[in-house]
């Protein structure tokens, strides 16, 4: 597999990519064209927050299987597109948050002491004493805006230094607050009022997308602000005035709406805002961190096993999926093959999982047997998709649990109906990994899903399956393996064949004409085809 980075990331992970057997492409800062061509044959992308990963970047990659974003702000990347497109979307949200607190807290620092304006001057010949009256934390308030990970870390390091902790949080819970001696406010403007330090730490999204501007600043009087988060969440020239002005004694940025900064940015101008270019992260061992866990990840998607962080994807806990995995297949199998001997207008899809698996997470099962269903009709359908193909066209998807399963450990059935007539395919695992087919509709099958297969609904009447034999045998297929199976003597039977090669459709209307039997269909198995 190929995969292109377009950001710096450390060597380990590139390594680790390597030994997985890889091929790793390094382009760094490549954009436009040279991006579009690129990416058009790689099975995996690294970014970090320097390539814009667009709808027209996606389109231009028709092999992509995962987007790994070695770091925690996916705001470059359009995840929808990425949805829709069936790639993967993971980020690496834990390996940076340690240098991103620390440095937020050395920001915070360096306005409050004007390190770097006072360096500046030193280095410049002048020993300007008298001219930096610095502002100490200790017994200061810190105003957290955003109590995530990162937020969480400056309150702990701040908090130890002295400083009481408010915070603007709305979607963390008061426990989570207490635990960090935090005041959780229900209001930013509380949370201005308060602070002494004003230091953000949201994603940016549309709802903070410039939610700290001229009136929020002003609110902040004679304070500081840090902002390590993201570019866009404040507005940067309410910033630059407001500092410029006397408002706010000082401003620490890191991350700015535009990337790199332009050098006509009006932050640039003002003495008393100190920027540094986007390093928060940029730490070895921060570096080494989402390196190796974007690595592991991509090499996860390859291999088909869960991408622990991935965005846009089921989730899943790496500690159960050895249970669900074989059923993961399965469910994709019973769905090929319930959509393929389906004739209406699908317009549900039903999943039911009876006995042991039962008590497991099936929602990557469930996308599962959804890919299996679209397999057939959708050139590029995967488990990150196929919901969403679901809800595009309107289908009911349901899931529905028991714990009771009649002769088997566990079953899972993948039902596909028009709200009429519908055809139920159900399946499980003998002996943990040789999956099986053991219901179609009402008749029990003992069937191995595998390849070519001919289902065939016939009268239980002498000489049918030879029938079928000998025809198709005369045609050169080749029978790999058959069952037979009826309710009733007489009655209605359902007969599967594995067969060397697919039935041609003279076979099948050789077979469809005769009176005994009542419908044959040929299901590939062949991915999908
Ligand atoms: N400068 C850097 O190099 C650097 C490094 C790491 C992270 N970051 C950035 O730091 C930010 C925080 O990262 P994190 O890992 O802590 O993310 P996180 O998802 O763990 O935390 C974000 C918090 O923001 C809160 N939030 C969301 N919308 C909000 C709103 N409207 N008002 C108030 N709070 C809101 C969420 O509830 C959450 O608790 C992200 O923007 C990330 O990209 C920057
Ligand atoms: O969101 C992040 O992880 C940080 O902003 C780091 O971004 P970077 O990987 O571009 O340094």
């Amino acid at each position: 597999m190929k995969v292109l980075v377009t950001d710096p990331i450390a060597d380990a992970g590139l390594e680790r990519l390597r030994e997985a057997g890889h091929e790793v492409e390094t382009a760094y800062d490549i954009e436009g064209d040279a991006l579009l061509e690129a990416v058009a044959d790689a099975n995996a992308l690294i970014v970090r927050s320097g390539t814009e990963v667009t709808d027209e970047v996606l389109s231009a990659a028709p092999d992509l299987v995962i987007v790994g974003r070695a770091g925690i702000g996916v705001d470059n990347i359009d995840i929808d597109a990425a949805t829709e497109h069936g790639v993967i979307v993971a980020n690496a949200p834990e390996g940076n948050v340690r240098a991103a607190a620390e440095h937020s807290v050395a920001m915070a620092f360096a306005t409050a002491r004007s390190i770097p304006q006072a360096h500046e001057r030193l280095t410049g010949g002048e020993w300007a004493k008298g001219d930096y009256l610095g502002t100490e934390v200790n017994h200061k308030t810190l105003g957290v805006v955003g109590f995530g990970r990162v937020g969480q870390e400056v309150a702990k390091r701040l908090g130890s230094l002295g400083m009481d902790i408010v915070t603007f949080d709305p979607y963390i819970s008061q426990e989570r607050a207490d635990q960090f001696g935090a005041e959780l406010v229900d209001e930013l403007d509380e949370c201005l009022a308060a602070a002494d330090f004003l230091t953000i730490h949201t994603p940016l999204t549309p709802e903070t997308e410039n939610m700290i501007g001229e009136e929020e600043l002003a609110q902040l009087e004679d304070g500081y602000v840090v902002n390590c988060a993201r570019g866009g969440i404040i507005d940067e020239l309410a910033l630059a005035e407001a500092v410029e002005d006397g408002i706010l004694k000082g401003a620490a940025v890191d991350v700015f709406a535009e990337e790199p900064l332009p050098d006509d940015s009006p932050l640039l101008d003002v003495e008393d805002i100190i920027v540094t270019p986007h390093l928060g992260a940029s730490t070895e061992a921060a570096q080494e961190n989402v390196a190796t866990s974007t690595a592991d990840q991509i090499v996860a998607a390859f291999n088909d096993e869960p991408v622990i962080n991935a965005l846009n994807a089921p989730s899943i806990d790496e500690s159960i999926f050895p249970q669900i995995r074989p059923y993961i297949e399965l469910a994709d199998t019973a769905g090929k093959i319930a959509v393929q001997l389906f004739d209406g207008q699908m317009g549900s899809v039903e999943v039911t999982y009876a006995g042991d698996i039962a008590d497991q997470d099936v929602e990557l099962v469930t996308a599962s047997a959804l890919k299996g269903v679209f397999a057939p009709s959708e050139l590029q359908v995967n488990a990150v998709n196929a919901p969403q193909i679901a809800e595009n066209r309107g289908i009911d998807v349901t899931e529905s649990k028991t714990r009771q399963s009649e002769d088997f450990q566990s079953l899972v059935t993948v039902t596909v109906g028009d709200g009429e007539d519908s055809v139920s395919v159900c399946g499980t695992q003998f002996a943990g990994e040789d999956p099986r087919i053991v219901r179609i509709d009402d008749h029990r099958v003992d069937a191995v899903p595998h390849g070519h297969m001919l289902v065939a609904r016939n009268r239980d009447e002498p000489g049918t399956i030879g029938f079928i034999g000998t025809v198709l045998g005369e045609s050169d297929i080749n029978i790999a393996g058959m069952f037979n199976g009826r309710e009733v003597i007489g009655g209605e039977a359902l007969s599967v064949y594995n067969l060397d090669e697919p039935p041609t459709s003279d076979v099948l209307d050789r077979l469809n004409g005769d009176d005994r039997i009542i419908e044959t269909k040929y299901i590939s198995l062949d991915n999908g085809e």
